[in-house]
Parts: structure tokens; C-alpha cells; sequence
């Protein structure tokens, strides 16, 4: 009786002080740290640096903030970036605006030095608001051993280094060769290749958005749902049961046709609460879709709805893109041609 009365108070006090992953997040937003469970390495000259776990990390758990500047998407399109430069870029849409976190600034930070993994991520992005302010941060969707890599979907765009062509890793490579940026993963022996292809940028977009909830720190949640980085639409299911579709539909996706989801909550503390999950990044080759929004006309957060595809096109310089139809056309005209 005594040992059921002890392990259940443990039991009990362990909840108690588990630090709800979306509160971890917003400690570390607000105090500008990076968790110390984590570090960087060099991984090789192809995929450059890595973020790697120095400590277990529990299936839920917040990881890091995708820290950066935030800016408008159209300010993103305006200023110049290298093509390596155009990397640490992740557009997302928050309250029907686009807007971008440009992570092109070597500052120290872990975030940006996560690399892709589309298929068995351990983490997934979503959108945590703080002081009306949104914040792209990395959470784990299993468990993450000790030495693992850090990774999560940067979406289904066609980045380079998925293709196994031979000619398409030239391509990379051509593509750094041009880079001005001497980031640690700019190979020396890349410097050999010589091409004629253009200069191409490459640029990682979220606009796959869902709702950060309670459900989401779940082991069953995670287990039985994984958050899928190519969804562009997301069925939340309601408290009083309703479905509320998010965002734009892929509709290759399971979790479309699945019953279960997310449940929409609306926490106590609004300000951390409204946001949507940023999944992907995407390439972006030559173009950027017409995200010109104006930013001045922030409303609450609780109106605050997923991304809807960007249309339209925009300039013609290489930058960053996001939106997932788009790169996609993008890239298969390029391929073949047209
Ligand atoms: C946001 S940066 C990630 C940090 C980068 N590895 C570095 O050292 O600065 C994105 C770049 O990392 C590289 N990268 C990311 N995921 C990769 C992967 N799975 N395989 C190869 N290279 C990858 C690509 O060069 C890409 O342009």
C-alpha cells in the first residue's frame, strides 16, 4: 500500500513539473538561448553542419527556435541574397500574411543549422506566437537518442541532394561553386567543377501550418498522427467535434482522409497559443511567388488562420521561394526545359 501511495505521488509530481513543450519553447524565445542538449558538428563537405543531440530528447519535447530576423516576405524578395544565403530563409504565412524568418546572419545560433530529412524526420516546425510575435521552433516527434542528427522535413520540393543522378549532385556542387559565403561545408574540391548552368537558389518555405495544441505533447499523438510536413491542409478536430479544415489540402496525404487529428484548443495563454505549425521548407529556384502583403495591419491572433497557396508569380531574380505548386512547376519546367 505504502509503495503504490509513493510511486503514485512520483508519478504525480513528475506531471506536475513536466514542462509543457510549448512553455519550454517560449522560455527559450524569450530568453534568446538555444537548449544546451544540443550542438553543432561538421557532418561533410556535401551536407555541411549539423545539429546533433548531446542528451536523450523525449518524443513532444521542444527542441530549438529557427531564430532569425523576422521579416515581411516582400522585404525577403527585396534584399539580395547569395544563393547560400537564400538557404536560411523560411517563409511561412501568419494572420493571411506572409512573412519570413531570414536566418542568412552566421549568429551562433542552432536553428538554422538543422538540415533536411523528408523521410523519417525526427522533428517537425510549428508556429509559437509570443508578445504577437511569431517564432518557428522545432519539436520532436519521437524520440531522439543521443547522437542523433537533428532533422526535420524542409517539404517536397525537389531539393538537390534528394536526387540520386550523378548529374544531379553536380548540380549542387555547380550551384556552391558560385557561392561568395564561406560557410564551413563550401567544399575546397567543389572549386574544381566548372559549368555553365545558371546560378540557382534555393530557399526553404512553411506554409503547411497547423495549430499548436496540447494533443501535440502526446506520445499517442505523435505516434498515431505524425505531423505531415506535405499537408498543406490539416482536419483539426474541435472540442464539441467538429472538423475544421486548415490550410490547403495535399491530397495524397493520409492524413486527410483520417478522422483523427489535432485537437484545436485554445489555450489559456493566448499569446502563445494561436499559432500554426510551419512545416516544410522548399526550394525555390529563380523566382518567388507574389507575396506582396502588407504588414502593418497585424489583427489578433485569434483569427489567425493557416496558409492558403501564394499566387502569382514574382520577380525573375533568384531568391527564396516558398509555396509548394509553385517550386514544383517551377522545377519540372526547369527539367525539362521549358
Ligand atoms: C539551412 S542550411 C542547413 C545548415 C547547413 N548544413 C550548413 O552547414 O550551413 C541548408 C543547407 O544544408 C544542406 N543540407 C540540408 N539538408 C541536407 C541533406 N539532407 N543532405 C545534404 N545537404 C543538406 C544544403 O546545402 C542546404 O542548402
Amino acid at each position: 500500500m505504502c509503495v503504490c501511495v509513493t510511486i503514485f505521488s512520483t508519478i504525480m509530481l513528475k506531471r506536475k513539473t513536466r514542462i509543457r513543450p510549448v512553455d519550454d519553447a517560449r522560455t527559450h524565445i524569450q530568453s534568446l538561448r538555444d537548449k544546451p542538449e544540443f550542438m553543432e558538428r561538421f557532418i561533410d563537405n556535401n551536407k555541411g553542419r549539423g545539429v546533433f543531440a548531446t542528451q536523450p530528447v523525449e518524443a513532444g519535447a521542444f527542441v530549438l527556435e529557427y531564430r532569425g530576423e523576422l521579416i515581411s516576405a516582400e522585404e525577403c524578395r527585396a534584399r539580395d541574397y547569395t544563393e547560400l544565403q537564400s538557404t536560411f530563409l523560411f517563409e511561412f504565412e501568419w494572420q493571411k500574411r506572409h512573412w519570413c524568418i531570414d536566418a542568412s546572419k552566421e549568429d551562433g545560433t542552432l536553428g538554422r543549422l538543422i538540415n533536411d530529412n523528408h523521410k523519417s524526420p525526427n522533428c517537425t516546425m510549428k508556429k509559437i506566437i509570443v508578445n504577437d510575435t511569431p517564432h518557428l521552433c522545432l519539436f520532436a516527434v519521437k524520440k531522439i537518442e543521443i547522437g542523433s542528427e537533428i532533422e526535420y522535413n524542409y517539404g517536397d520540393s525537389q531539393w538537390p541532394w534528394r536526387k540520386k543522378e550523378p548529374k544531379q549532385q553536380t548540380s549542387v556542387i555547380e550551384t556552391k561553386t558560385s557561392l561568395t559565403d564561406h560557410s564551413s561545408h563550401d567544399a575546397s574540391n567543389k572549386d574544381a567543377v566548372v559549368t555553365q548552368e545558371p546560378k540557382q537558389v534555393f530557399t526553404i518555405k512553411g506554409f503547411s501550418l497547423v495549430n499548436y495544441t496540447e494533443s501535440d505533447e502526446t506520445d499517442e499523438y505523435i505516434k498515431d498522427n505524425p505531423p505531415s510536413p506535405h499537408c498543406d491542409v490539416v482536419r483539426k478536430k474541435t472540442r464539441n467535434g467538429n472538423i475544421q479544415v486548415i490550410g490547403v489540402a495535399d491530397f495524397s496525404d493520409p492524413l486527410i482522409d483520417s478522422n483523427e487529428s489535432i485537437v484545436d484548443e485554445t489555450d489559456e495563454d493566448s499569446s502563445l497559443q494561436s499559432d500554426n505549425e510551419v512545416v516544410p521548407k522548399n526550394l525555390l529556384m529563380d523566382r518567388v511567388p507574389n507575396c506582396s502583403v502588407p504588414l502593418n495591419e497585424s489583427s489578433d491572433d485569434s483569427i489567425d488562420e493557416p496558409s492558403t497557396p501564394m499566387s502569382g508569380m514574382a520577380s525573375q531574380r533568384p531568391r527564396r521561394n516558398c509555396h509548394r505548386p509553385i517550386q514544383r512547376s517551377l522545377v519540372e519546367s526547369r527539367s525539362t526545359g521549358a
